[in-house]
């Protein structure tokens, strides 16, 4: 350290002792600013007067008129002038300096030879003021801001000590070291010596700044007030000088009317007092620049006795927030208004932490915004807590490096506030990626189990509580990184919802796997019902509504063992379970109730009756189908078959086995369903109503009559076959021709060629084909024959057969029309059935 100290005050004075620049270059004497040097790179040390040497300005600075005649404070300047001088990004790395004394006493001078800034300098010929309103410099190679201020006793002037005042206030109380310049002969003056002034000062900082922070309970904030005793001839001890301006500040500070919270301070409390001198400049140019180098040491190194830029003298204003705090503490010094120190660092803190909070948070909300596409498309990001753990710290970050330097109570509040807004505006990624997880999840629990169900073998129950587990594990692991530290964010109303949806879910595919059970079982009912119900209701006894009720039972108990078994799997309650047997028993009995409507519509009736009569009337007992003779009694036996074939009608309209006890398990059904009670079973046990009975009845008889009449006329055409004799009166009328034939040559010749024909015919295998031709030949010739001969040996009696049935025919016909039985009491044709 003591190497760079040397090293930067061995530049300085290189610099320094290349002249006073402004006498070298007065033509800049009264400009504002001097073109811009090109800006070192940032000052980021927090000793300002070490910072090294190769990072600060080697040419002199341009200067700034801060504040002007017409104690206008220029912000905006100072903002650019600070970056100008490459300490924009300074922090808490830099000191400022500021001067007080009468005009002309050599107060830019001697700035300009300790600090290397380019002050304007009095003229020696023109004798007036050179310093108008106050200017400020950054020092050559160091973070210094040097504050020039307008002499004090000015003429130009005159009694108007406004701006004096308040410049020397300001300087007062914003600076770390106050240089207080004076010519040695006017110490022990009280105006030379601006002994006057410093007392109003003080008054003024002691009531308005001190007194603010002790009521606030902050600590005393102190200042170096730095006497330089000018053209010092060391006739007189410094220890007296010193001795005299002590005891002047003592007297001054003994009369200030302290404020009440500061009744007892010391003046040692808020001001430390050191002191040196300069020899005359012209008269001892050498003594004078050696007392320049001593002087600078006390500016360049911590490790000198006399460093003047304590770390206690510093305002804790960070560079950045400076040019507002200034310009504050200027306003309120121009309007003289209740000033309060630590209520303006405060407010410079607001105004800061705001302005920061803001860029942070602007900088965070763009970072986060491509996380919303992805979030609004559905999908669940598995690195979206530590995204939005890092984007957070990241504009934390940047707001502690900027903020934590202002006035700490303000920038916690301040961060606690942006924490918030950065947690409010993360909240809605927070709540998306929830409700896609939430989605997520169900969606893989309900494939998982359906996965599972497709399995030959599974236990619902065992396979839902394992997939419910893994959802909930998941859940768990996913939000574990997604609720962020200092938030109140908390997922377990989401978790307990993600429970009872797996729940319901299960519940449903529960449900819906036992309707597809039922179903499938439904249609096996309906399969077994099928046959057998069918047979049972073809043959019809006075059992067939045993068998069918008997099948029914059958095929229930079977079902409801079969569900039984299947929906233990499923795992569901037992009052499910036994809701769900009532409800396939109900099929059951549904199921038989359609097959039974089915089998006993009117077509299929019809055609069963019809069946049972011709079974009866037109068949023998064998089976074999009956041929009519006139010694049958077919009345009897027509009317036999028919009364048993009506029967069946009542057998057919109510279901009714012989034993009650089989109707139970259908009542049973049928009161398992919802809208049937004990009088609709009984409704459901007639499956013909009386109208229908009655028009089956009439159809049939119909129906029967008319066999009853074919009958009759087949058997009338049995009578009519040709008689057997007639065929051996052929033989024998034919013997003369035959015998003709065989003794004729020709005729002989003809046989034997016939013969021999037929002998070939057999060698060549030829006779099955003619023996077809040939037997087909006959029949037509028989039938022709046949024919011929009916037609012969019928001629003579065809008047009393043919006359029944075309009689008959004429009956059947009148009857439909006038109704049945309508010719019962007609005795002149042939007697029908009683029946008719
Ligand atoms: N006797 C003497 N003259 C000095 C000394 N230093 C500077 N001067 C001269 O004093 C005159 C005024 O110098 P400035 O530096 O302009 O004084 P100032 O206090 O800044 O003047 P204002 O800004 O107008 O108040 C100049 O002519 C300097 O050359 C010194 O140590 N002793």
């Amino acid at each position: 350290m003591e190497r760079d100290v040397a090293l930067a005050q061995r530049e300085l004075s290189s610099v320094l002792n290349q002249g006073d620049p402004v006498e070298e270059a007065p033509a800049v004497r009264n400009a504002v600013t001097q073109p811009e040097p090109a800006p070192s790179a940032p000052v980021e040390s927090v000793t300002p007067s070490m910072a090294p040497v190769s990072s600060l300005m080697r040419t002199p600075p341009n200067r700034l008129q801060l504040i002007d005649e017409s104690q206008q404070f220029d912000e905006d300047a100072f903002r650019e002038h600070l970056h100008s001088w490459g300490l924009a990004e300074a922090g808490f790395g830099y000191d400022i300096c500021a001067v007080l004394g009468s005009q002309s006493t050599g107060k830019s001078t001697l700035l300009n030879r300790l600090f290397g800034t380019n002050f304007d300098v009095m003229d020696e010929r023109a004798r007036q003021q050179t310093t108008k309103g106050i200017w400020l410099c950054r020092g050559l190679e160091r973070n210094v801001l040097v504050m020039d201020v307008e002499g004090t006793d000015g003429r130009e002037r005159g009694e108007d000590q406004d701006f004096e005042r308040k410049s020397a206030l300001f300087a007062l109380t914003t600076a770390e070291c106050l240089i207080v310049n004076m010519w040695e002969n006017q110490v022990g003056l009280y105006q030379g010596a601006n002994m006057g002034l410093l007392k109003t000062v003080l008054d003024v900082n002691l009531s308005l700044f001190q007194a603010g922070r002790a009521r606030a309970g902050g600590a005393k904030e102190k200042t170096l007030l730095l006497f330089v005793i000018r053209d010092f001839l060391g006739t007189t001890p410094l220890e007296n000088l010193e001795a005299t301006v002590r005891a002047d500040l003592q007297r001054i500070w003994a009369s200030l009317t302290k404020p009440e919270a500061l009744a007892d301070a010391a003046l040692g409390d808020f001001f430390d007092v050191m002191f040196a001198t300069l020899p005359h400049k012209v008269l001892q140019a050498k003594e004078f620049d050696a007392g320049i180098m001593e002087l600078q040491r006390r500016f360049l190194g911590r490790g000198d006795e006399n460093y003047v830029f304590q770390t206690q003298y510093h305002k804790r204003i960070p560079i950045d927030g400076l040019p507002h705090y200034l310009k504050n503490v200027w306003a309120q010094v121009v309007e003289n208004k209740d000033l309060d120190l630590p209520t303006q660092q405060e407010l410079l803190a607001q105004f800061r932490c705001d302005e920061i909070a803001s860029a942070a948070s602007q900088v965070f909300s763009s970072a986060i915004s491509a996380l919303r596409t992805a979030l609004e498309t559905g999908q669940v990001l598995p690195s979206l807590g530590t995204d939005m753990l890092a984007r957070r710290t990241e504009a934390l970050s940047v707001f502690d490096r900027d903020a934590s330097r202002y006035h700490q109570g303000v920038y916690a509040r301040k961060r606690a506030d942006l924490l918030l807004g950065l947690n409010a505006k993360l909240l809605p990624f927070f709540l998306g990626q929830l409700k896609n997880l939430l989605a997520q999840l169900t969606t893989q629990f309900q494939q998982a189990v359906r996965d599972g169900m497709s399995r030959s073998s599974y236990d619902f129950g065992a396979l839902v509580q394992d997939e419910h587990a893994a959802a909930l594990r998941q859940f768990d692991a996913e939000t574990q990184t997604l609720v962020l530290p200092e938030t109140d964010w908390k997922v377990d109303d989401e978790r307990a919802q993600l429970s009872e949806e797996l729940n319901a879910m299960a519940r449903t595919m529960r449900a819906e796997e036992s309707r597809k059970l039922a179903a499938s079982l439904e249609k096996e009912m309906r399969r077994q019902l099928a046959e057998p119900v069918e047979l049972a209701l073809a043959h019809p006894a006075p059992d067939m509504w045993d068998a069918v009720m008997q099948t029914l039972q059958r095929v229930n108990n079977e079902a409801t063992a079969a569900f039984r078994a299947r929906a233990a799997r499923l795992q569901g309650t037992p009052e499910e379970e036994e809701s769900a047997v009532q409800a396939l028993q109900s099929a059951s009995w549904r199921l038989l109730q359609d097959k039974v409507r089915e089998q006993t519509s009117d077509a299929v009736l019809s055609m069963r009756l019809r069946s049972y009569f011709e079974d009866r009337f037109r068949y023998d007992a064998g089976g074999v189908p009956r041929v009519w003779k006139p010694s049958d009694d077919m009345e009897g036996m027509f009317v036999q078959a028919r009364d048993s074939t009506l029967e069946l009608i009542a057998l057919y309209a109510t279901i009714a086995p012989s034993e009650p006890s089989l109707l139970l398990p259908a009542a049973h059904a049928a009161a398992a369903a919802d809208d049937s009670d004990a009088s609709s079973f009984e409704e459901s046990l007639h499956v013909l109503s009386e109208l229908k009975r009655t028009e089956l009845g009439n159809r049939f008889r119909r129906d029967a009559d008319a066999y009853y009449v074919e009958a009759k006329r087949s058997m009338v055409s049995s009578m009519s076959q040709v008689p057997v004799w007639v065929y051996a009166v052929m033989v024998v009328l034919g013997w003369n021709e035959a015998m003709a034939i065989i003794r004729n040559p020709l005729y002989c010749t003809v046989l034997c060629l016939l013969l021999a024909g037929a002998y070939v015919t057999w060698r060549l295998h030829l006779a099955a084909p003619l023996w077809t031709v040939a037997a087909g030949l006959a029949r037509e010739v028989q039938q022709v024959a046949q024919g011929q001969l009916r037609a012969y040996l019928e001629m003579p009696q065809t008047t009393a057969p043919m006359s029944e049935p075309f009689e008959l025919r004429e009956r059947v016909a009148s009857d439909s029309a006038a109704g049945a039985g309508a010719g019962a009491g007609d005795e002149s044709g042939p007697r029908l059935p009683a029946s008719f």
